[in-house]
């Protein structure tokens, strides 16, 4: 059967571990598909390297928009990246009646809405399985196998660069820049590497999944976003003597006025699975009001496990290519027609537990007045740990963990606590989640 004819954009990390697994598996995938899928272009800038990588055979361009333009092309492959030429190129694409897969989460989460409304116009597809935790079939799962349930919330650990922070330091004893270096090293950090220590990479991909679980539009610029840049290790020290992990978490969640979207480091109890998530492993947990908790794990970052859900979205648009797209699943798994413009809610009117630590004076009283103020505020303390002052030192640590209560409230009280005489400095405050 004649090749579908692959334009690839980008052959970096992912471009080339597409390239590499789609040669690799040829036979298996053409099984799959039904018919052969052939990158018959590749566009980037360094043409070196895409030789290189795909050691000829293949032909080779600078101008990634003469593929997009291309009229042997049936798929744009765009792993390039970024919101700027990206989003030219895949706009151009769809204009030139072309389907596209895409790993691009910045791309999809701050210009999907219009993304999206040119395909549907254009009746091509817009697959991004590799846009949210790389390898692990998230987008599959919310979109088509959780179709039946009413998604209550999602959170999960999906930034690959962060976790591997996280685990690293905390298992090795090495700096955040050292493990930083090596995430980059390895393929895992996006080329600005903020985006995933200042937890927007892990808020683009919250935001895709709430837009897919609740039928919502986009709203990254809404989203609550803090990474793991400002964590101090001594409150992941006395987390774990609480019987708890701290891990980036990216939550969306539905409310009755509502929906939650938010990134920050977060308190898991150190029993649960997801807490137990290490290293570029990313996690993502799903409560469904019939199937109740579903836990997808996997990798979510590198050249390979992405360039597995990059192939997936091939087979997928491969098969799908000729049929009616009136009967193909909705892009964001509600008819567009049916997208409901839910607000998602300030960080202020979120509701969860919180971990408190403050320095304070070590003299008799001290918890008595932190605690009326808590108890005042009514915010009921799930444990407490004081630790004793060091030899010569006339101030220490209290950690508190709070039941639930709506952040405007905590946050009130917490003002309250930093203005007593006997508390030094600003109190730390960490988002818990029982999950
Ligand atoms: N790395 C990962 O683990 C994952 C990445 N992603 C996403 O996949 C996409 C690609 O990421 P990744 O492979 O890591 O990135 P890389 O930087 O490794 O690859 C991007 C490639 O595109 C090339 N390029 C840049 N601009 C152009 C242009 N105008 N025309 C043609 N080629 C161009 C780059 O060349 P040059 O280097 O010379 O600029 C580079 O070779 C991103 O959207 C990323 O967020 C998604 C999931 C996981
Ligand atoms: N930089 C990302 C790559 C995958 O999306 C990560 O670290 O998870
Ligand atoms: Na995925």
């Amino acid at each position: 059967m004649k090749p579908i004819n692959v334009g690839l954009l980008g052959i970096g990390t992912v471009g080339g571990g597409t390239f590499t697994v789609l040669k690799r598996n040829a036979e298996e995938i053409s099984r799959r598909a039904g018919r052969p899928i052939t990158i018959t272009v590749v566009a980037d800038k360094n043409l070196e390297l895409a030789r290189q990588v795909t050691g000829g055979g293949v032909r080779l361009t600078e101008d990634a928009f003469s593929v997009a333009a291309d009229p042997e092309i049936d798929i744009v492959v765009e792993l390039i990246g970024g919101y700027g030429v990206a989003k030219e190129l895949v706009l151009k694409a769809i204009e030139n009646g072309k389907h596209v897969v895409t790993a691009n989460k910045a791309l999809l989460a701050v210009h999907g809405n219009e993304i999206f409304a040119a395909a549907q116009k254009k009746g091509v597809m817009v697959a991004f399985e590799a846009a949210v935790a790389g390898g692990i079939p998230i987008i599959k799962a919310l979109r088509e196998g959780l179709s039946a349930n009413r998604i209550d919330w999602i959170a999960g650990i999906i930034n690959g660069t962060t976790n591997f922070i996280l685990s690293e330091m905390r298992d090795k004893g090495l700096s955040f820049a050292e493990v930083l270096k090596e995430a980059q090293a390895l393929g895992y950090a996006e080329a600005d590497p903020t985006f995933d220590i200042e937890g927007i990479d892990a808020a683009h991909k919250a935001t895709i999944m709430s837009a897919i679980a609740f039928g919502i539009p986009m709203q990254f610029d809404r989203a609550y976003v803090e990474g793991i840049t400002r964590l101090d290790a001594s409150d992941i020290v006395y987390a774990e003597q609480l019987g708890y992990r701290i891990k980036l978490l990216g939550i969306a969640r539905r409310r009755e006025r509502g929906v939650e979207l938010r990134v920050h480091p977060t308190l898991i109890p150190a029993r649960r699975l997801i807490a137990n998530v290490e290293g570029a492993m990313n996690a993502v947990l799903v409560q469904g009001d019939a199937v109740g908790a579903t836990l997808y794990y996997g990798k979510g970052a590198g050249a390979e496990p992405t360039a597995s859900a990059v192939i997936a979205d091939l087979v997928d648009v491969t098969r799908l290519h000729t049929s009616d797209p009136e009967h193909r699943v909705p892009h964001l798994a509600f008819q567009p027609d049916q997208v409901r413009d839910v607000p998602v809610l300030p960080i202020e009117d979120v509701i969860t537990s919180y971990y408190l630590r403050m320095r304070v004076d070590d003299k008799p009283g001290v918890l008595a007045d932190i605690t009326r103020i808590l108890a005042d505020s009514d915010i009921s303390i799930e444990a407490l740990l004081q630790k004793e002052a060091a030899e010569g030192e006339s101030q220490t640590d209290i950690i508190m963990l709070t039941h639930q209560t709506v952040e405007r409230n905590a946050n009130a009280a917490i003002a309250r606590i930093e203005a007593l005489p006997v508390v030094s400095g600003k109190v730390t405050k960490l988002r818990m989640e029982s999950l």
